[in-house]
């Protein structure tokens, strides 16, 4: 009996080594099935690479959209390194959204919650567009709300993103689907002419499902999202206190005074940091 039990143990010991790989070189990684791809590959295992402090830092936020899946790919290497993975395997990472959690779990990392964990140690997310201070248009996804709580949370916040995200001047350049907003459903007429009326927005509206879903798009807390087009925005501190002001705004995608650093990857392999 406890001969089979010590081989039993010895078998579950062999097989976790043998998952055991080092840490893939970023230099010389797969190839993808898009350059694009790659970009956003290469500036999230940079990003982690670079900011996570794997020894100290314990509470970790990832966040939502289609390059924080190789934030959290990295991580999960952490965890099968034999070099990193006594200290991996501490992580606790809390996440941003329905995505966010389901990207922690099938990298077999460890899901903790905000409310278990009001203090963030390092937060890893996405962006829709970043200007020359840092600021943020985010939203693009519909997890603005989580992500602000997040990201807010943190000590640190690393954008992670590819080369289309980096904003020539203002905010408003390059995304042009409006700054996201996210609304009390029952308000959300209100809202719209709010938008239009006093802050003269140049176009807002309801975000829509289709075609996956008939209706709008309804967000991981139950509300809706407005996405409002306000062109080039010279001052998104102020154009976010406005918003804010507004009866039935839960939050703006207007990340102000927020990020620390950003890794922006390009098609070549290379990426470029704003700090
Ligand atoms: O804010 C977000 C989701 O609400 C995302 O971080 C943002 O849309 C960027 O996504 P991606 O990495 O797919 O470009």
């Amino acid at each position: 009996m406890f001969r089979n039990l010590n081989s039993l143990v010895h078998t579950s010991v062999r097989r976790f080594a043998a998952k055991m790989t080092s840490i893939p070189d970023v230099k010389n990684l797969p190839t993808l099935h898009s350059t694009l791809e790659e970009a956003k590959r290469v500036a999230a295992y940079r990003a982690v690479d670079e900011n996570l402090d794997y020894a100290n830092h314990r509470v970790i936020g990832v966040g939502s959209g289609s390059t924080v899946i190789y934030v959290a790919e990295r991580l999960g290497q952490y965890l099968l390194d034999p070099q990193f993975s006594i200290y991996a395997s501490q992580f606790i990472c809390i996440p941003t959204g329905f995505q966010s959690k389901e990207l922690i779990l099938t990298n077999g990392l460890r899901l903790g919650s905000v409310e278990q964990y009001p203090v963030i140690d390092i937060v890893f997310d996405g962006a829709d567009e970043v200007d020359v201070n840092l600021q943020l248009i985010k939203g693009g996804g519909g997890c603005l709300f989580q992500e602000k709580l997040v990201s807010t949370s943190a000590s640190k916040f690393v954008v992670v993103a590819d080369y289309r995200k980096r904003s020539p001047k203002y905010l408003g350049t390059n995304w042009v689907k409006g700054v996201p907003i996210e609304v009390v459903p029952t308000s959300y007429i209100r809202v719209l002419n709010d938008l239009k009326t006093k802050l003269k927005c140049k176009n807002a509206v309801l975000r829509q499902g289709a075609p996956a879903k008939a209706g709008p798009v309804v967000t991981d807390n139950c509300n809706f999202i407005i996405d409002a087009h306000f062109g080039e925005i010279e001052h998104p501190e102020k154009l976010h206190q406005d918003i804010k002001m507004l009866v039935g705004v839960v939050e703006t995608g207007l990340f102000i005074d927020n990020a620390s650093k950003a890794y922006f990857g390009n098609p070549d392999g290379s990426v470029e940091m704003l700090v």
